[in-house]
């Protein structure tokens, strides 16, 4: 595990846990000299019953080395934090970049909570495990130098401590392990459903009220916020009881050996010095025992995680071989000068049914296409397969003469992106709850917004009389997904989103499914004439719509069919 997570870091930060595994290890090393030297001054004095010049200076210079760890100490401290946070981030953006860029199949696999919680829980979380790791050995490190000092003072006494403390830990972490890897997952999973609760509340806000469901959402809130709290709860009450647990038992254990050293003991005052020595070693190993036992539970806490970051890892590090294949191959800079051309076409969600079987289609460049079919029956899967988000079983799909399936052209291998030639307008659309201007400018820098263009889409989109009427214009908030506006504007503002970008094929998937016949009309037939040599696809359910277009597809029976 250690290993492997080390193994993730970049060079920056695999140097960062090395120096700080170094610095970890001065502490211990002053740790036991500062309490060799204790004993030392004591031995001394309880022999010599004086103390030498000498020895008073070097006491004070072992005040000074303990205000330097003291600092040290706190650098240590710093360093750790940095690592763990940093790290984290850096990780973080790893998972964020696999998530973006995994394909859509993949993507439909997760919910929204269970990827925030990856990109921002799994990741802290492993990072803290190394430095956990770190914290085991050097605290078992230091324990085990404690216990030979205890040893070489206490002889026997020091042994059968030692053994105690080392039996009391090896039971309390097997008893607990167990249970610590249960709590860990239990509380990711409470609390990826807690927080889509929170997502649920806002996404069917209207359906909630309307359907006065508040309440049932908040108990369902209840539920998944309780147990978590609970996991919590129980997780942090084992941790602090090992404490409890190792403070007593070793107290306890000590008056046993004291009182066996009464009764059976012939010269007392010979061994007060040793037993103060012992007694202080014992009390300076117990919250490294907890910290060890501590780190090891943290760990196995956070196995779960650690589970989901090696799996995201391992499909990042295919992400990145690709990408570095990809890099080798031919780029190339997509045209649309013929057209698309869709051959032979099979496709299925599942091997069992296919959505498209043999399917082919040809949109000359300019052209107007409108998609029709009854609902289910692929129009949305066209276009995916169209735009190259899903790959089917077999067929192709050229832009021009570059196959984006098997991503090469006349030439042989060579990678092109859409960016640069397509805009989308997908069936539902996502809009945050910022202003009209940066919902329509939405992948566009702050500063780099070109207000007059959003203007120029905006009544391109036919929604620019609306927002003129509104208070705040382009400025104005719509409300998380676009509740403070109506569905039609909502589409509308995705249009204008669309338009805003430079393309040579516009795909719509239902794109003013919510606008009324007049309006539709009055928006297509801006586009048309506003971006007049372009091509343009339009998946629609209105007829009236459809026969504005040059050319009619039907999807049927698995087929796509040209009816008009
Ligand atoms: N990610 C997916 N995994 C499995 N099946 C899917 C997936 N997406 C869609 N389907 C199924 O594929 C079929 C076609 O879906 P698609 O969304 O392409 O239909 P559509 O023609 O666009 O429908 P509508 O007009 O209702 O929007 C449906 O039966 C649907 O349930």
């Amino acid at each position: 595990m250690f290993r492997y997570l080390t193994g993730i870091l970049d060079t920056r930060e695999r140097m960062t846990w090395k120096i700080y595994a170094v610095l970890s290890l001065i502490s211990p090393i002053v740790d036991i000299f500062s309490f060799s030297v204790i004993i030392y001054i004591i031995n001394i004095v309880v022999r010599e019953n004086q103390a030498s010049p000498e020895l008073t200076a070097f006491t004070v210079f072992m005040v000074l080395v303990s205000m330097l760890k003291c600092l040290f100490e706190l650098y240590k401290s710093k360093i750790a934090n940095r690592f763990v946070y940093e790290g984290a981030q850096k990780l973080s953006m790893k998972i964020y970049e696999l998530l973006i860029k995994e394909n859509l199949t993949e993507h439909n696999k997760k919910t929204a909570m269970q990827a925030l919680n990856m990109v921002r829980n799994d990741t802290t979380n492993c990072i803290q495990i190394i430095v956990d790791w770190i914290g085991i050995v050097i605290n078992g490190i230091t324990m085990a130098g404690f216990a030979a000092v205890l040893i070489y003072v206490s002889k026997w006494i020091g042994v059968v401590s030692s053994i105690i403390l080392l039996l009391l830990m090896a039971v309390v972490f097997f008893r607990m392990r167990t249970r610590m890897r249960e709590y860990g997952e239990r509380s990711r999973a409470w609390s990826i459903k807690a927080n889509s609760q929170i997502t649920i509340a806002y996404g069917s806000f209207k359906e909630m009220k309307i359907d006065d469901r508040s309440t049932f959402v908040l108990h369902k809130y209840g539920d998944a916020s309780q147990a978590y709290a609970q996991v919590q709860g129980e997780y942090k009450y084992k941790i602090s009881s090992i404490g409890v647990i190792l403070q007593n038992s070793i107290m306890a254990a000590m008056f046993v050996i004291l009182a066996v050293i009464l009764v059976f003991g012939t010269n007392l005052s010979a061994i007060l010095a040793p037993m103060v020595v012992y007694i202080t070693a014992l009390v300076r190993m117990l919250p490294m025992a907890y910290n060890v036992l501590n780190g090891m539970n943290n760990v196995e806490f956070a196995e779960k995680s650690y589970e989901a970051l090696k799996e995201c890892m391992a499909e990042y590090s295919l992400l990145k071989e690709e990408e570095k294949r990809s890099e080798a191959v031919r780029q190339k800079t997509l045209t649309l000068q013929k057209g698309v051309s869709v051959r032979n076409l099979t496709f299925g969600y599942s091997d069992r049914v296919h959505i498209f079987q043999d399917a082919s289609i040809d949109i000359p460049v300019g052209c107007s296409i409108a998609v029709i079919g009854a609902s289910g029956a692929g129009k949305t899967t066209f276009v995916d397969l169209l735009l190259g988000l899903l790959k089917p079983q077999s067929g192709h799909v050229f832009f021009d003469d570059y196959d984006i399936v098997t991503q090469s052209d006349a030439e042989g291998p060579c990678r092109a992106g859409m960016g640069e030639l397509v805009s989308y307008i997908p069936q539902t659309v996502y809009l945050n709850g910022e202003t009209i201007r940066n919902n329509v400018a939405f992948f566009e820098e702050e500063e780099e917004v070109d207000e007059a263009r959003v203007i120029e889409c905006l009544k391109c989109a036919q929604i620019w009389e609306d927002v003129r009427k509104m208070p705040d214009g382009i400025h104005t908030l719509i409300g998380e997904n676009g509740t403070a506006i109506s569905g039609g504007q909502r589409q509308r503002i995705a249009l204008a989103r669309a338009l805003y970008k430079d393309f040579e094929l516009l795909v719509m998937d239902e794109a003013t499914a919510a606008l009324d016949m007049e309006t539709e009309k009055a928006v297509i037939d801006s586009i048309r004439q506003i971006k007049a040599d372009k091509t343009l696809i339009m998946v629609t359910h209105h007829m009236s719509l459809a026969n504005e277009c040059d050319v009619v597809y039907k999807i049927e029976d698995q087929k796509i069919l040209r009816v008009r």
